[in-house]
C-alpha cells in the first residue's frame, strides 16, 4: 500500500500547474499550489500515507459531512422536513434551483443545505463553533485541531452570496436563526484545518457501520452511516458526482480547499489533498489520484 500511494502521488505531479487555487476567498489564494498529499486508514487501524500527508488546510465544504451528522445525531428522519436528499446537478454556490424549489435545498453538501443544516445545529448548540470543534477533534483523535480564523473572516468578508441564499430561504421561512449567527458558524466550520490523516481518521465511522475505528465510538447507527454515504455518492462532488462516481466510484466529499475524503465501506477511507482545482471546484490532482487508487486495488461500491 505504501509504495502504491508513492507511485500514485508520483504519476499525478505533473497535473499540478494545470488547475487553479481558489482564490473567491482570499485567503486561500495564498496556499502553495504544488502540494500533494494522501492518507488511507483502514477499519483495523492501520494508516498509510504519502507526500504532505500531515500538512494542514483548509476542510472547507468536507465540514459538511461533520454538521450533516451532528444534525442527524440530534434530529434524525425530521432533518428532511427542511431540505432534500437528490442529486442538484448545479454548482455548489447555485441559486437558481432554490428560488424555483421554494426555499427548500435539494441536498446537505451544496451550501444553501448545508445553511440550513447549520442552522438546524445553531438552534441545539449553545456554542456551535466549539461543539464542532470538539466533535472534530473526537471524530479524529485529535486534540490540536483549530480553526484559521484568517481564512474564516477572508470568507465573511467575500460571504455576499452565502448570505443571499440564506436570506432566501428565511424569505420562505426555511431558515429560524439570525442569518450573520448562522453564517459566522458556518465560516468557521469550512476554515477548519485538518490533514489528511486527521480526516482519514475522522471518517473511519463511515467505512465502519457508524463506529470509530480508533476509538471504538458510535457516532452513527449502521443505517444512518449507509444514508449520509448514499448521500456522499449522490451529492459529494457538487454537480460532479456522477463523473466521480464513473471515475472513483466510491461515496466522497470534496472542498475548495482542494481536500477529498473517500469512504470503501467496510474496508478503509482515504484523503487526498492537492490545493489545485479544476471548474467545477475538485481537487484536480485529488481526483486522478482516486481515480487511479479505485483502479489499482479494485475498490468501488458499484
Ligand atoms: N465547495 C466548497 O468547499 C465551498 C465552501 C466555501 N466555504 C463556500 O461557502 O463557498
Amino acid at each position: 500500500m505504501q509504495a502504491l500511494l508513492e507511485s500514485i502521488l508520483d504519476e499525478v505531479r505533473p497535473l499540478i500547474g494545470l488547475g487553479k487555487v481558489a482564490d473567491y476567498i482570499p485567503a486561500l489564494a495564498d496556499v502553495p499550489a504544488n502540494q500533494l498529499g494522501i492518507a488511507v486508514y483502514g477499519n483495523d487501524g492501520t494508516a498509510y500515507s504519502a507526500g504532505d500527508a500531515d500538512t494542514l488546510f483548509s476542510v472547507q465544504s468536507i465540514s459538511k459531512v461533520f454538521s450533516l451528522v451532528q444534525a442527524i445525531d440530534h434530529g434524525g428522519e425530521s432533518i428532511w422536513e427542511r431540505l432534500g436528499h437528490e442529486p442538484s446537478g448545479q454548482p455548489f454556490n447555485s441559486m437558481v434551483q432554490l428560488e424555483f424549489e421554494r426555499g427548500r435545498p435539494r441536498n446537505p453538501f451544496i451550501n444553501a443545505g448545508a445553511l440550513v443544516i447549520c442552522d438546524i445545529n445553531q438552534s441545539r448548540f449553545a456554542v456551535p463553533i466549539l461543539s464542532m470543534r470538539d466533535f472534530v477533534r473526537r471524530l479524529s483523535g485529535n486534540p490540536q485541531i483549530l480553526v484559521n480564523s484568517v481564512v474564516a473572516e477572508s470568507e465573511a468578508q467575500h460571504g455576499a452570496r452565502n448570505a443571499a441564499m440564506a436570506y432566501l430561504m428565511k424569505s420562505f421561512g426555511n431558515f429560524h436563526n439570525d442569518v450573520h449567527a448562522v453564517l459566522h458558524s458556518y465560516f468557521n466550520y469550512c476554515a477548519l484545518q485538518m490533514s489528511c490523516l486527521d480526516l482519514a481518521r475522522a471518517f473511519s465511522f463511515l467505512a465502519n457501520e457508524g463506529v470509530s475505528a480508533h476509538s471504538g465510538e458510535q457516532i452513527l447507527t449502521a443505517r444512518q452511516t449507509k444514508q449520509v454515504n448514499s448521500i456522499m455518492a449522490t451529492s459529494g462532488l457538487y454537480d460532479e458526482a456522477g463523473n466521480f462516481a464513473y471515475r472513483v466510484g466510491l461515496p466522497g466529499k470534496s472542498g475548495v480547499g482542494g481536500g477529498i475524503v473517500a469512504v470503501v465501506p467496510g474496508q478503509f477511507t482515504v484523503c487526498v489533498w492537492s490545493p489545485e482545482l479544476n471548474a467545477a471546484g475538485n481537487s484536480l490532482a485529488g481526483m486522478k489520484a482516486l481515480e487511479l487508487l479505485s483502479e489499482r486495488i479494485g475498490w468501488s461500491v458499484f
